[in-house]
């Protein structure tokens, strides 16, 4: 690898020196070798022409020297050092002597001479060995001349043509060159050539250059040598190059940034591993290419094309600029790019990016962003501090909280701020907690800057962005403002546990209360007494006077009941009129029965509720705890069975709970599963009461009224049943089995008879709410037969009332299907004349109570006179029950009133009685009225 490296350049270098030195050389020897031919040619012409005007000058002075001697004689007397050859004088045509002092070789040969006298006065000639100059110079004396000759350096002697022939010399210069010598070329005046003269050249160019080989092999190895030093260096450099350049490549393919040039045209001329990898292609591949030619994205990529050919046109740089570009799947990145303007090896300009990915510091930073307006905007007050506690940022809602605006917090201490807001008791508490559990998390109520209190659910935790377990660095401090929770929670507390309307305690938490009173009595052998009381006639008065009325009862029996108890004992509302009162720790059952005597006398004073003065009474039932259960459920239950005693016991009085009761409830419960049985097997009967026509003296229909014809006891009456029916919800199937038994029979009897009879059904309010109950009806008047206007339905005056909404739709919806309807028990409902004029009925029940004591007492014999008088201004018929008397009978039938039915005519009998209880009926009206008309 070396030796190439170095022997190429070497061999390169060294053998291109030495051929251009050898060229130099040759061409140097050969200039050389033209330019001393040249130089020897001019030197021999020069010298040629020198030595013969040198010679024409001797002449002339010799012959002038000549002109004043008379003979030769002349010619010895002339100075030899003015001639150097030979010289003969010419006397009329003759040449006489000669003198050759200068030339001793040289006789005077006439051969010689007698060319000479051919007047040519210069020339060369060739005697012999020897060429000769001469020079012919005429004299004063006519035919006399000097002839003067010279011989020539022998050096100069060449190859003579024509020995002799030569009389005037005429000299070119010869343009063959020989190898060592130079030479002219000598032409006669004919312009032949003669002959040429040669002269030796002193250092021809090609000996020269055999002379230049040694110091030029010397000057060869010295360039070898250089150029051996020179190809070392540059093979270091080279290799410090490479190694230079390989660093540079792999420490930007360590960058983990995109660094690329470009060149002018767009194409890649650099590009690192990282910008490769952007492309998924590799560095090699990439080079010559554009961005649009390696991705699919690319002329997106070419838009930061504009900018990089910019910065190659402008030179100007550019640094840090954001981009967006996509990548191969089309993935945005922001980038961050510098661009700057270089000339590249081919001396091109070109640009040199660098581009650093920042999309995921972007969205770093953009999260932190948004996590630190989230915080800002945040809905809690959040502080942090410093870990010795110096407040170093609150948030705005910080501010709004705690009323201190940020420069009044900031650099202050937590601690501080702790001393201000909570008492020591509460600083040693978060302390301790913070110490032992690192943090600490409750609930505060801290005074307003601005007045007031509020809550605050606060949070104080460290926050270490070091490795867990040392010392924190910062704290955080959440406050969230639960003042609304807490009043809710409140709120909340109160509607679970308190009676909205009276602010007593509720269902649920005098359970509770009882449950705790159970465990300390037996506990601590505590006596405590339950009371559980209601309103008598509670319903009747909120029917009549309105739910504000009632609702205005019940806040200031609330009041009256407190009253009467300790701040220790519990008062609570179970619903509607019900109460129950807990009197914890008592001496004796005699304080109980103190507590109810002051109840009920506190309830009889008069209430004012609207214009009325209602006076209340109460029935309340006492039960002792723990002897008489040890469970609230159980305890309840045995001061309902005591109120219902004190009930039945006239009201307005309170009772002791028994164990009878409880026998009592025991045998409720046994006839509730002992209904379901009979109801199954239809074990109920019916008995009819007719009710007689006052007008026309006759039977017009019969009351159907249940008996239960148990298995044991005989024939049991409804008053033994029917409550608990109505209580269990076993009176809607009880009365369908009733209407359908009823109709059929009722049915019949019109058809046995060929009489028009109805029947009358009575109808629970339970009933009333069956859904059903319209629908059920029309059934069983198709499956009977019987025709709809030959059933009247009775419903008491208070199931109407207390429902009158609902049972004007009813009404009218039975009215709809023909059945007639009666409102039975009249006036014990509190039933209004507005009402009345709006229900559909066809009939008024006067209760037996108003019968009763007819003529006993005149106000109920007003209220009948009241009754019917009304009836018939609403033509309403009215039917009076419980007839017994015949003084009854007479004030009735005196007051028109419609029907009657009772005991004087008829009790309810079994069906099979009713043809004949019917006749006898009639025929005891028909004597009666026979009577009358004979009195009258
Ligand atoms: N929902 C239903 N209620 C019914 C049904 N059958 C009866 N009842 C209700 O039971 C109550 C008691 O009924 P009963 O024991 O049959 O008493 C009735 C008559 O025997 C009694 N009566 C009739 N005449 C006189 C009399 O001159 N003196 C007197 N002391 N009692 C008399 O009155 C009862 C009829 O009352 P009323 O219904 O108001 O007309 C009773 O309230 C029945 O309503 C039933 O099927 N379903």
């Amino acid at each position: 690898m070396w030796s190439f490296r170095i022997l190429g350049p070497f061999l390169a270098i060294s053998l291109s020196s030495i051929i251009a030195l050898i060229v130099l050389l040759l061409i140097t020897g050969r200039d050389m070798d033209h330019r001393a031919t040249a130089a020897a040619q001019d030197y021999l012409i020069g010298a040629l022409e020198t030595a013969q005007r040198q010679l024409a000058n001797d002449a002339q002075k010799i012959a002038t020297l000549a002109n004043s001697m008379p003979d030769k004689r002349v010619l010895q007397r002339i100075p030899h050092q003015l001639y150097q050859g030979c010289i003969w004088w010419r006397h009329q045509d003759r040449w006489q002597s000669g003198d050759c002092t200068g030339s001793p070789h040289i006789s005077t040969p006439p051969a010689l001479l007698t060319p000479l006298t051919q007047a040519h006065r210069m020339g060369l000639m060739r005697h012999q060995n020897t060429v000769w100059l001469f020079a012919t110079q005429p004299m004063a004396k006519p035919g006399e001349a000097l002839l003067m000759i010279a011989p020539i350096d022998n050096e100069l002697l060449a190859r003579w043509a024509t020995p002799l022939a030569l009389q005037h010399l005429q000299i070119t210069p010869n343009p063959v060159n020989a190898a060592d010598t130079a030479s002219i070329e000598l032409h006669n005046y004919q312009g032949q050539a003669i002959g040429y003269l040669t002269y030796p050249l002193p250092l021809p160019g090609k000996a020269l250059v055999k002379a230049a080989l040694f110091p030029l092999l010397v000057v060869i190895a010295l360039i070898l040598l250089i150029a051996l030093l020179m190809a070392r260096k540059l093979s270091q450099l080279m290799r410090s190059r490479e190694q230079s350049e390989s660093r540079l490549r792999q420490v930007i393919d360590l960058v983990p940034h995109m660094i690329y040039a470009r060149s002018l045209s767009g194409q890649f001329i650099l590009a690192n591993q990282a910008t490769a990898r952007f492309f998924q292609s590799t560095p090699e591949a990439m080079l010559g290419h554009t961005a649009a030619e390696l991705s699919s994205h690319g002329d997106i990529l070419e838009s930061t094309w504009a900018s990089e050919r910019t910065v190659i046109e402008s030179g100007q740089a550019l640094y840090m600029q954001e981009e967006q570009l996509p990548d191969r799947q089309g993935q945005m990145h922001q980038w961050q790019s510098s661009k700057l303007r270089f000339t590249d090896q081919a001396g091109e300009a070109a640009v040199l990016s660098i581009a650093i990915d920042v999309t995921e510091q972007r969205a770093q930073a953009q999260q932190l962003q948004l996590m630190s307006t989230a915080l800002e905007r945040s809905g809690s007050a959040v502080m942090l501090t410093a870990g010795s506690g110096e407040i170093l940022y609150i948030n705005e809602r910080f501010t709004q909280q705690f009323g201190y605006s940020t420069d009044e917090l900031l650099g202050h201490s937590l601690m501080e701020l702790m001393r201000h807001y909570l008492c020591a008791e509460q600083r040693t508490q978060i302390l301790r907690t913070m110490s032992k559990q690192g943090q600490w998390r409750g609930e505060l109520s801290v005074p307003h800057r601005r007045g007031g209190r509020f809550w605050l659910m606060v949070s104080i935790a460290p926050l270490s962005i070091e490795a867990k377990g040392s010392t924190p660095e910062h704290f955080v401090v959440v406050a969230e403002d639960i003042t609304e929770l807490k009043q809710a929670h409140q709120k909340m507390e109160n509607l679970a546990f308190y009676d909205t309307l009276t602010g007593l305690e509720n269902r649920r938490l005098f359970k509770e209360r009882l449950q705790q009173a159970i465990r300390d009595a037996s506990r601590y052998e505590h006596l405590s007494a339950l009371l559980y009381l209601d309103l008598d006639r509670f319903k009747r008065i909120n029917d009549t006077l309105g739910h504000d009325a009632g609702d205005q009862l019940l806040m200031t029996t609330a009041k009256r009941l407190k009253t009467c108890v300790r701040e220790a004992d519990s008062v609570a509302r179970l619903g509607g009129d019900e109460f129950t009162i807990l009197l914890h720790r008592i001496r004796a059952p005699e304080v109980a029965a103190h507590v109810a005597n002051k109840i009920i006398k506190a309830l009889a004073a008069p209430i004012q509720l609207g214009q009325q003065n209602i006076i209340v009474t109460t029935s309340i039932g006492i039960t002792l705890l723990p002897q008489d259960s040890d469970t609230p459920t159980g305890l309840l239950k045995n001061a309902d069975l005591a109120m219902y005693r004190a009930k039945q016991e006239g009201r307005n009085n309170y009772q002791f709970f028994t164990p009878e009761m409880n026998t009592r409830a025991s045998h409720l419960l046994r006839l509730e599963t002992e209904l379901r049985d009979a109801l199954e097997q239809r074990h109920f009967t019916l008995h009819y009461q007719p009710q007689i026509h006052l007008k026309t003296g006759k039977v017009r229909g019969f009351e159907a009224l249940v008996r239960w014809n148990h298995p044991q006891h005989g024939m049991i009456p409804p008053l033994d049943f029917i409550s608990v029916a109505e209580e269990t919800g076993q009176i809607v199937e009880l009365g369908y089995q009733v209407l359908e038994q009823a109709c059929r029979e009722i049915k019949q009897l019109r058809e046995t008879s060929k009489q028009p009879y109805y029947v009358a059904v009575n109808l629970s309010p339970r009933q009333l709410r069956d859904p059903g109950l319209v629908h059920s009806i029309a059934q069983i008047l198709e499956r009977t037969g019987l025709p709809a206007r030959k059933l009247e339905l009775e419903i008491t005056e208070t199931a109407l009332m207390e429902q009158i909404d609902q049972s004007l739709a009813l009404l009218h919806d039975l009215e709809a299907l023909g059945v007639t309807l009666s409102i039975d028990d009249f006036g014990t409902g509190y039933s209004s004349l507005s009402y009345l004029k709006q229900l559909p009925v066809h009939s008024l029940k006067i209760d037996r109570s108003f019968v009763q004591d007819i003529p006993a007492d005149p106000d109920d014999m007003a209220i009948i006179a009241a009754v019917t008088a009304m009836a018939q201004k609403l033509n309403i018929e009215v039917v009076a029950e419980g007839l017994e008397t015949e003084q009854q009978f007479h004030y009735l039938r005196y007051n028109h009133c419609t029907l009657v039915q009772g005991y004087f005519f008829s009790p309810p009998v079994p069906f099979d009685q009713l043809e004949e209880t019917s006749i006898k009926i009639q025929q005891t009206l028909t004597e009666m009225t026979q009577a009358i008309e004979y009195n009258d």
